[in-house]
């Protein structure tokens, strides 16, 4: 279990992370999204104790994780697979980790079969594609067989198989009780994996509930509708209490089952070139949730 209590982090006038208190539990994975810059990375290291925290707390199982140990028994991370000694084998990394952290040698080849990296153990690491650093990182973060595991942008670099063994490990982990916390800032990356959501955004907390009740409270059923005169029909749509946006020759309503669109549409005499319903992914949900926390948008703010 991970414990935030009105966790805090600025540097210089930045505020980072901005009071942030919740739990991350065992037994799930638990998807930490949110757009770039909105405190994700910051987060992970003040729970690893990397950095301090300008206020209040993070605990691992109850303790603080900073100055314990073999730390590596309590919780493993995959921060920044590009953050590794390019000239050692994957395998020598990875006996440096398990020797300092007092973990039997034995471990380094159970994690290397465990990631698929046994093949490649003893080339330098220097010359491994984004994705076999990934799965170096992930050997890395099991090494201690923790109870506690954090991923950062884990999906990073990998091809479609790996993305799907990833999913799949990361499904077991939290089924062996585990709590398992996998940050991202694209919800396309998460939402097959996760059973649970964490969103911030500016470094505040903006979500924290299952997937399944982000999903009922936000995947509103919504009608597009395609038409020559979007104006008039639009309007029409409008007057009858749909919420209308426009893109171009398409309208996206909701508030309005489809039926009643088609009928307006008519009474309207306006022309309907297409029209279907369906529910908003929970991309475009999550999109909407974050779009005034964006650091950094196409075109600017
Ligand atoms: N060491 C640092 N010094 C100064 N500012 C920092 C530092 N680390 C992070 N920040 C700032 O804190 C904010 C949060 O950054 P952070 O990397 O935690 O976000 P993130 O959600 O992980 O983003 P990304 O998805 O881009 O990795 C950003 O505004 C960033 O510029």
């Amino acid at each position: 279990m991970i414990e935030l209590r009105d966790l805090t982090k600025r540097y210089g006038g930045t505020t980072a992370v901005n009071r942030l208190t919740l739990t991350v539990r065992s037994g799930h994975v638990t998807g930490f999204l949110g757009p770039n810059g909105a405190g994700k990375s910051t987060t992970l290291r003040l729970v690893l104790g990397l950095h301090r925290p300008t206020g209040g707390a993070a605990l691992v199982d109850g303790r603080p994780f900073a100055g314990r140990p073999r730390g590596l028994r309590y919780a493993g991370a995959l921060l920044d697979a590009g953050d590794v000694h390019g000239g050692r084998s994957a395998r020598a990394h990875l006996a440096a980790l398990a020797r300092s952290n007092g973990l039997p040698r034995a471990r380094v080849g159970e994690v290397l079969e465990q990631v698929g990296l046994a093949e490649v153990a003893r080339r330098r690491i220097g010359g491994f594609s984004l994705g076999m650093r990934q799965r170096l990182g992930i050997a890395a973060a099991l090494l201690g067989d923790p109870p506690v595991l954090m991923f950062d942008e884990p999906f990073n670099g990998l091809d479609p198989e790996g993305v799907r063994w990833v999913r799949g490990l990361f499904r077991r982990l939290a089924a062996e009780g585990r709590t398992v916390l996998v940050s991202s800032h694209l919800m396309s990356e998460v939402e097959q994996t996760a059973d649970h959501l964490v969103v911030i955004g500016r470094g505040e907390l903006l979500v924290d509930e299952s997937l399944a009740a982000f999903a009922a409270r936000t995947a509103h059923d919504r009608v597009v509708v395609r038409t020559p005169d979007p104006a008039a029909l639009g309007a029409a749509l409008a007057a009858a209490g749909g919420v209308v946006t426009r893109d171009g020759d398409g309208l996206t309503v909701t508030g309005l089952p489809a039926g009643r669109v088609g009928e307006l549409a008519f009474r309207a005499g306006v022309v309907v070139h297409g029209l279907h319903a369906g529910a908003a992914s929970l991309e475009e949900a999550f999109m909407a949730l974050t779009a005034d926390r964006l650091d950094y948008a196409a075109g600017g703010r």
